[in-house]
């Protein structure tokens, strides 16, 4: 290992306005921000019982580390506090055959919204009729294979869909259950990009402007459609539930409406996802638990002022069960102090992945808690941003962390809480290939969807696929 130069930072430069204030303690590992039971063993940081120093021994970095026990305490922790109710897996916050069969055995449903994670679901054995097909462009293929396989629930999007879904299941002698997406209108207080209920935004159909019961009726005069029930999802990350509140209201009204003027009441009202988890240590969000008693007793309330029975209520969580119990393991590559203006620096900590494994940051601003994984440090904090290596100077992982001083080349950060939306939506920006994602569990570790190779990217090369001058032994690993 070699130590970086004596910097700036170790020359009283100053620290930078942005970055929040130091922490007491930077080896300190979170509990409501690291996996259930991380903790530092002989000062490295292990999840499942698996220190990060094996892990990266074992598969390499970059890597995601999914705490096996995590991800199904969270998915059961679901399944009992929303007792009575169905409770879909969103699987576009990441999906793999091993969780897809885990979610069956504890008995959830799956959201799946796209053909690719349809034909992963089946592959792996789900039971169609607990699967939810999501979209607002399923392809004639999609909706093909959804009816066919007999998916439990297809949620329509546009009047076009309507019309195709309707003659898909026509063709094939299929009467297909119908949720109707509705746009309730609220504004929900996360990211504008992972927002869904407004107005002016691509998915469902308006309440406000009666599109949503012109849907329903729709569906109604179909013969190859069973109208089911009603569906809204207001956006993603949301920690102040007046917004869920807020919409059930609305969907149970437009529930009512519909009883009245078809004589008809949804048997189910599907209320999204949305769940927001902790990234950072002051971070608070509702529990499931709390979540679950609030939406009950808005739906109860509001079908007994409309006099109307209890439809059965869904939700459709993918972070909040997913996102904690990952971490993201990277080793550095280099370490440079950069000198941001008016007297002050921030160290730059590059590492071996970036914007490639993880675009939140780079997309939403979003922000995470890391900490240097592989060793304990007693030297002075600095103000700190990890970086990736892409040619990109927005290639952000962590903008803001307090690193002890001698973090260096060859250590190993960790960062939290990346189980959703990352690995799901990584990329092969300058040809890196994708990491993978080991399980770890009672301290063994298991792969469960292996590292991407230059020969799995070359293959795809229509010129380069044929002949290899390494004779195909190049890997990332
Ligand atoms: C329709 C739908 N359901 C469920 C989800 C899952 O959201 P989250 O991962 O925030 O729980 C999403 C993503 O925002 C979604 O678009
Ligand atoms: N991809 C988003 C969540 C929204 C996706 C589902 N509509 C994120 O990373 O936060």
């Amino acid at each position: 290992m070699r130590a970086h130069p004596a910097g700036p930072l170790h020359g009283g430069l100053q620290i930078p306005e942005d970055i929040g204030a130091r922490p007491d303690d930077v080896n300190a590992i979170a509990p409501n921000v690291w996996p259930t039971g991380a903790r530092r063993v002989d000062g490295a940081l292990a999840i499942g019982g698996v220190s990060v120093n094996d892990l990266a021994a074992a598969h390499g970095t970059p890597l995601f580390a999914l705490d096996e026990d995590d991800f199904r305490g969270r998915s059961r922790d679901f399944q009992s506090s929303f007792d009575g109710m169905d409770v879909f897996y969103a699987g576009k916050s990441f999906l793999c055959g091993a969780l897809v069969q885990w979610l069956d055995q504890d008995g959830l449903g799956l959201d799946v919204c796209s053909g690719g994670e349809l034909q992963l679901a089946l592959r792996a054995g789900f039971p169609a009729a607990r699967i939810a097909m999501h979209g607002n462009n399923k392809s004639v293929a999609e909706l093909t294979d959804g009816v066919t396989a007999g998916v439990g629930r297809v949620v329509v999007d546009s009047f076009e869909e309507i019309a195709r879904l309707q003659q898909i299941a026509a063709e094939h002698g299929v009467v297909q259950p119908v949720l109707v997406r509705v746009t309730v209108g609220v504004e929900a207080h996360t990211h504008e990009f992972i927002a869904t209920a407004h107005e002016d935004q691509k998915f469902g159909f308006s309440l406000a402007a009666g599109k949503a019961i012109e849907a329903v009726r729709e569906v109604l005069s179909s013969d190859a459609l069973k109208f089911l029930g009603l569906h809204s999802h207001i956006g993603s990350q949301i920690f102040d539930t007046s917004g869920f509140e807020v919409a059930a209201h609305r969907v149970v009204e437009l529930a009512a409406q519909i009883y009245k003027e078809y004589g008809v009441v949804p048997a189910e009202l599907d209320l999204g996802g949305g769940l927001g988890i902790s990234y950072l240590p002051h971070d608070d969000p509702p529990s499931a638990h709390d979540v679950a008693s609030s939406l009950r007793e808005i739906v109860n309330r509001e079908c007994a002022t409309y006099g109307m029975q209890v439809p059965r209520v869904s939700v459709e969580p993918g972070r909040a069960i997913v996102g904690p119990g990952t971490i993201s393991v990277y080793e550095v590559g280099t370490v440079k102090p950069v000198e941001v203006g008016q007297g002050a620096a921030r160290l730059y900590v590059s590492v071996d992945g970036g914007m490639s494994d993880n675009i939140r940051t780079a997309l939403y601003d979003a922000e995470y808690t890391c900490v240097l994984a592989s060793r304990l440090s007693t030297a002075e904090p600095v103000p700190a941003r990890v970086v990736g290596k892409h040619c990109e100077s927005g290639d952000i992982v962590v903008r803001d962390v307090w690193l002890p001083g001698d973090v260096q080349s060859g250590d190993l950060i960790a960062v939290a809480a990346t189980g959703a939306y990352c690995r799901a939506m990584a990329s092969n920006y300058n040809m890196l290939g994708k990491p993978p994602v080991v399980a770890v569990k009672d301290g063994g570790m298991r792969v469960l969807v292996r590292r991407e190779t230059l020969d799995d990217l070359f293959a795809l090369d229509t010129t380069l696929a044929v002949e290899s001058p390494l004779g195909g032994k190049e890997s990332l690993a």
